[in-house]
């Protein structure tokens, strides 16, 4: 039984609307139909193997490939110009580049006169000193089908390129490919589709035009006379044969659009590409595929790296010295825009906004161009180049090195096995899991060898089980791995678990320096010890062995710094007592209180307290606790801390 056909409501085309609408597409098709019913289709072979017909056929053929390959050499360098490179008047040239779209063919063909004519401007220097005279010559056809058509190919590529991220080309040159490496193996498979479309309709207007080529080049049969300008002269002596060759060029035009089908800016490469980003963001959400095979890596320990030691000076936005032995992993931390980033990017260099000097295992490789600096990088998104398999995104680093193709493949498959991504190999980055795609751009990262990792959150895109499986894998890796490994981070789990050091930014200046235990133990901003979960009061010291909040409100603490000093308390959410009374024991630090917030933390609950008399406080407490003091919002408590529990650190 078929289900009846619904309408969502308010799609109802307007009257208004759709009859002007009706009439554009009777108004473009009338004439196209008008040669359909004209055309005489008995005589349709003779028409089009008339010796003149053919000859302007095959001119038409060469004038518009020779014009297609000239736009080719000339326009792809501007689109990347237009694209890429900051310029004074990039306005002016690329309204330059349009003008030929928006000119009569008729006006371009006079300005070509006296451009390039015997009494143009450049006319006598290319027929005295090159011996080239444009018109009336085939060259004088191409060169005015050129100036026509070139500017299709360029807003086409323009568009592609500017929609591809850099990330793609970056991530290449860190894995050492050379600018013209990175060019043909990268830049140009991504923007393919983009610069197929420009060249089919390059091609097609060529091969469509009439107006600058019979005002600059003239129309003589053989020489300049192509198809347009043929079916212009049969018109007039034979209209029937005019009309099948006019058919001719229809369906040629009709099969380049139906091929393109509406690519024409450049837009759908652009799209496709970050389509697949998408996907692959969307996928991330989701756990990993359950057929992911176990990490090998507890049977089968990752082949010793090379031992390489960091040692950085940066200035510019940020303004840090970092010195790390070989082996390390730093924890990169810090509140958005610290600069957290441009560090990485830095060391990379790859940001004119600060500059590194950097020593990697001694070698001083602050003057080598970021492909020569052993220095691979995973931004966040991992960047797996989208027109590569698992397989070949990973072996790409070692290929840059030279390595042979069948050499770098296996090598490149041991990584993902020892990934646990190995069955994966032959799939498309749009066909991967978040989790998955992170995997392999480790894979990839590591299998290039550097002498310095940098990972630029590397976990953020993935859910809670995905994330606790990928750290797993990265804490194993991370171990193998001889060199530096600089890991930005913005979860303190992360930050402690992964990193041998923390390196705490603030404004783009070291902030903090250490190991976990003594950062977490330490910390020495509120924002630091927020992350960490603990509560972090600044406040100046009193006479007293009391700490005067900032906020409002004092603290009694057991070590009190000198007095007038500025100093923050520390309070672990575990220290903090909650009561229904007030209780009468010992502490000192009693204030009443309200439940603000209640949120589960593992397997324990972080209650939010707001007080008037101190900074709002929070408490982690078990579940049964909570029960058995009857919490809600709103309940009315006492918060309690022993002095003894209040770390005081000074700057
Ligand atoms: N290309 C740029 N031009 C100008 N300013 C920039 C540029 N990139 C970043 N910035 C600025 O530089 C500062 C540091 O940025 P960066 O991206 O390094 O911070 P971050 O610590 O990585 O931040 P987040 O945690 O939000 O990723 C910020 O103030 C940011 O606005």
């Amino acid at each position: 039984m078929s289900r009846p056909r619904t309408r969502a409501p308010g799609t109802r085309t307007p009257a208004a609307l759709a009859v002007p609408a009706l009439l554009a597409i009777a108004f473009l098709l009338l004439p196209l139909i008008g040669i359909l019913a004209r055309t005489q289709w008995h005589q349709l072979g003779s028409h089009l193997t008339d010796p003149e017909v053919t000859e302007a056929l095959r001119l038409s053929l060469l004038v518009s490939f020779c014009a297609l390959g000239l736009s080719l050499v000339l326009g792809v360098p501007l689109a990347w110009l237009l694209a890429r490179v900051r310029f004074p008047g990039k306005a002016l040239v690329r309204s330059l580049v349009l003008l030929p779209m928006v000119l009569p063919p008729t006006v371009g063909g006079v300005a070509l006169l006296l451009g390039f004519g015997r009494r143009g401007l450049l006319g006598p220097w290319l027929e005295n000193d090159l011996g080239i005279v444009l018109p009336f010559h085939t060259s004088g056809a191409v060169v005015a089908a050129t100036f026509v058509a070139m500017p299709f190919l360029i807003i086409s590529l323009e568009g592609t390129l500017a929609g591809l991220r850099p990330s793609y080309e970056e991530t290449a040159a860190s894995l050492g490919a050379s600018p013209a490496r990175v060019f043909f193996t990268v830049t140009l498979p991504l923007v393919a589709p983009g610069l197929a479309a420009g060249a089919a309709l390059t091609w097609a207007r060529a091969l469509g035009e009439f107006g600058a080529t019979i005002t600059f080049a003239g129309n003589l049969s053989g020489t300049t006379q192509t198809l347009p300008l043929d079916v212009y002269l049969l018109l007039q002596e034979q209209p029937e044969a005019a009309t099948s060759v006019s058919l001719l060029l229809l369906a040629v035009a009709t099969a380049v659009l139906v091929a393109l089908r509406g690519r024409w800016t450049g837009a759908t490469a652009a799209r496709r590409v970050n389509a697949n980003d998408r996907r692959a963001d969307e996928n991330g959400k989701l756990t990993e595929d359950a057929t992911d095979a176990p990490v090998a890596t507890a049977a089968e320990p990752p082949a010793p790296q090379q031992q390489s030691s960091l040692h950085a000076e940066v200035t510019g936005f940020n303004d840090i010295t970092l010195d790390a032995p070989a082996g390390t992993t730093v924890a990169v931390v810090g509140p958005n825009g610290a600069g957290k980033t441009t560090l990485l990017r830095a060391l990379l260099g790859l940001t004119p906004r600060a500059h590194a000097q950097l020593h990697l295992g001694g070698t001083d490789v602050t003057n080598l161009p970021p492909h020569r600096r052993g220095v691979a990088w995973v931004p966040q998104d991992g960047a797996l180049f989208p027109h590569l398999t698992a397989l070949a995104n990973t072996a790409y680093g070692l290929r840059t090195q030279g390595v042979s193709r069948a050499e770098a493949r296996r090598t490149a498959q041991d990584w993902l096995d020892r990934l646990g991504v190995g069955h994966l190999a032959r799939r498309k980055p749009s066909q991967l899991s978040g989790g998955q795609a992170q995997r392999i751009a480790l894979a990839r990262a590591l299998a290039a060898r550097p002498r310095l990792l940098l990972l630029d959150e590397p976990l953020a895109a993935l859910d809670q089980t995905t994330r606790a499986q990928v750290r797993h894998t990265l804490r194993t890796h991370l171990q193998g791995f001889g060199g530096v490994c600089l890991l930005v981070t913005h979860d303190p789990v992360e930050a402690i678990s992964l990193g041998d050091r923390v390196l705490v930014l603030v404004d783009g200046r070291t902030l903090q320096y250490d190991t976990p235990g003594e950062v977490s133990r330490h910390p020495r901003s509120p924002w630091v010890a927020r992350m960490l979960g603990r509560n972090a009061w600044p406040g100046t010291a009193s006479s007293d062995a009391t700490l005067s909040l900032t906020g409002g409100g004092t603290l009694v603490v057991a070590d009190p710094p000198a007095e007038g000093t500025d100093a923050l308390a520390i309070i672990t959410p575990e220290a903090v007592s909650l009561h229904r009374e007030r209780p009468a024991g010992s502490p000192r630090n009693n204030w009443p209180g309200t439940v603000r917030e209640i949120t589960a933390a593992g397997s324990r609950l972080r209650v939010v307290i707001a007080s008037d008399e101190v900074p709002d406080l929070v408490a982690e407490i078990t579940p049964q606790a909570a029960g058995d003091l009857q919490l809600a919002d709103g309940t009315a408590v006492w918060t309690s801390v022993k002095a003894t529990e209040i770390t005081v650190v000074t700057p």
